[in-house]
């Protein structure tokens, strides 16, 4: 592939294996990889740690001015973690605890001009996979690759259903199931850049796809992508 770097968008529902491509894309490309919903996850924590009223709109202003976020690779993996006031909060966010609450925060006008501004100064010099729910429609409408991931409802929550279970065995597949498809709900009949498949974007439904699968197909679309940019 050529030096040219390009900006990739992809969205989709909750748990559909849209950061696992993310991270394997921007391994392969060399690129940087943002996790966008870790924002809105470490914006929710920092509003339930401080019994922020997010009714009251003053009162949010005043939480946001307190908040900075930043991505730091971590030393071992290399991996892109997210800090919140320069604590990692990687591992925290993911809880169902935050999960319950995030797609109400996530929907809140000003929370979203917040998270959407450090998003696309963090896009300007490209080189950037970034994955979300309105990346490709808001962040980055000009994205030169913008992909819409799903997979059927059973395989989602069976998959996310694994990957909590392994940290808190108390968990039941209903709980998972019922937080999955409220925030996909949420997400996509919220008033401000609800999630939807920007009609420039290909679609990838990895139900029956495994994590290299779906790095080789898309790795061919950004081949194509990178030579149409140029
Ligand atoms: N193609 C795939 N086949 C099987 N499991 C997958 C696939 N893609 C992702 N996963 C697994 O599904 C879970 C959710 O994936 P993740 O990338 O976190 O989704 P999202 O970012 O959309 O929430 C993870 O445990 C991940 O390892
Ligand atoms: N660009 C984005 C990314 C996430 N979000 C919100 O943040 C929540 C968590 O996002 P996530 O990507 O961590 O969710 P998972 O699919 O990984 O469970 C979503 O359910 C949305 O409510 C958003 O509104 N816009």
């Amino acid at each position: 592939m050529g030096t040219e770097k390009i900006n990739i968008a992809i969205d989709g529902f909750s748990s559909c294996g849209k950061s696992t491509l993310a991270k394997q894309l921007a391994k392969k490309l060399n690129y940087t990889y943002i996790d966008s919903g870790a924002m809105y996850r470490a914006i929710t924590l920092y509003f339930l740690r401080n019994h922020i009223d997010w009714t009251d709109e003053d009162e949010i202003g005043d939480a946001l001015k307190n908040i900075n976020l930043s991505f730091q690779p971590n030393s071992k993996t290399g991996d892109s973690e997210i800090y919140l006031n320069d604590e990692n909060i990687e591992y925290v966010i993911r809880d169902l605890v935050i999960a319950e609450k995030v797609s109400e925060v996530a929907a809140i006008r000003p929370v979203r001009e917040f998270a959407v501004k450090q998003q696309q100064e963090m896009g300007k010099l490209k080189g950037v996979v970034m994955d979300g729910r309105d990346i490709g429609t808001t962040v980055f409408p000009d994205a030169e690759l913008k992909i819409f991931m799903t997979a059927d409802i059973t395989v989602r929550v069976e998959r996310r259903f694994q990957e909590l279970y392994a940290k808190n065995p108390n968990i039941t597949i209903e709980e998972v199931k019922a937080n999955l498809e409220m925030r996909d709900y949420i997400d996509s009949h919220r008033e401000h850049s609800p999630l939807r498949k920007a009609a420039d974007a290909l679609v990838i439904d990895n139900t029956n796809l495994t994590p290299s699968e779906q790095l080789i197909k898309v790795l061919e679309e950004c081949k194509m992508a990178v030579k149409k940019s140029v």
